[in-house]
């Protein structure tokens, strides 16, 4: 949350001229809903499931000899740390955490904790809860992710794009 993952990921497709696919704005386009009213009126279950389909779904695409399409997905925070996910994950590419201090989220999510469910109900303390999801979190990225970018020192997320684009190309990754 607040790390980038949307906005950076989207600036890595522009800059690799590749498609960008955001599974929280895929979800909002199933429900025809943005995600506090997923989460007000279905419940974080039926997000995540469908989180899960979405995955799922990129792992199926197109026939076995096809090559895979290339394109750049932002998933959502949470979206690691259901179990099946993990296997999908994998499957589907690179996997690049985006981490950013507790202070830097805060500024980047604060004027808007409503658009973030599982801040909402924390207004008068999102620093504690911030702090509490990533330690429950944070092993699960270290175990997944092949790179790790603190994206705070980056001035906008184009410039954050350019350095991973770079570390990715420096890897021979892309
Ligand atoms: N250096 C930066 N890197 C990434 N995002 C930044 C940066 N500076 C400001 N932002 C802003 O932070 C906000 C939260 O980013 P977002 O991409 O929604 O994060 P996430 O998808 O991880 O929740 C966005 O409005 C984004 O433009
Ligand atoms: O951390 C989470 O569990 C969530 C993060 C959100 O995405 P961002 O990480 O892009 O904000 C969104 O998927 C949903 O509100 C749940
Ligand atoms: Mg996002």
């Amino acid at each position: 949350m607040g790390t980038g993952k949307s906005a950076i990921g989207r600036a890595i497709a522009r800059g690799l001229s590749v498609r960008h696919l955001d599974t929280d704005c895929e979800i909002e386009r199933r429900f025809q809903m943005d995600i506090p009213r997923i989460f007000a009126e279905h419940g974080e279950a039926a997000f995540r499931s469908a989180e899960q389909d979405v995955l799922r779904r990129l792992t199926q695409r197109g026939s076995p000899a096809a090559a895979p399409p290339r394109l750049v997905i932002s998933t959502g925070g949470g979206t690691p740390m259901r179990e099946e996910n993990v296997e999908l994950l994998r499957e589907i590419g690179q996997i690049v955490w985006l981490s950013a201090p507790i202070a830097t989220v805060l500024q980047r999510v604060g004027r808007n904790l409503k658009q973030r469910p599982l801040l909402a109900g924390h207004q008068d303390n999102p620093q504690q809860r911030i702090r509490q999801l990533m330690a429950e979190r944070e092993p699960r990225y270290a175990s997944l992710a092949e790179l790790r970018v603190d994206t705070s020192p980056f001035a906008s997320p184009k410039d954050a794009a350019a350095h991973i684009i770079s570390l990715l190309q420096q890897n021979e990754d892309i």
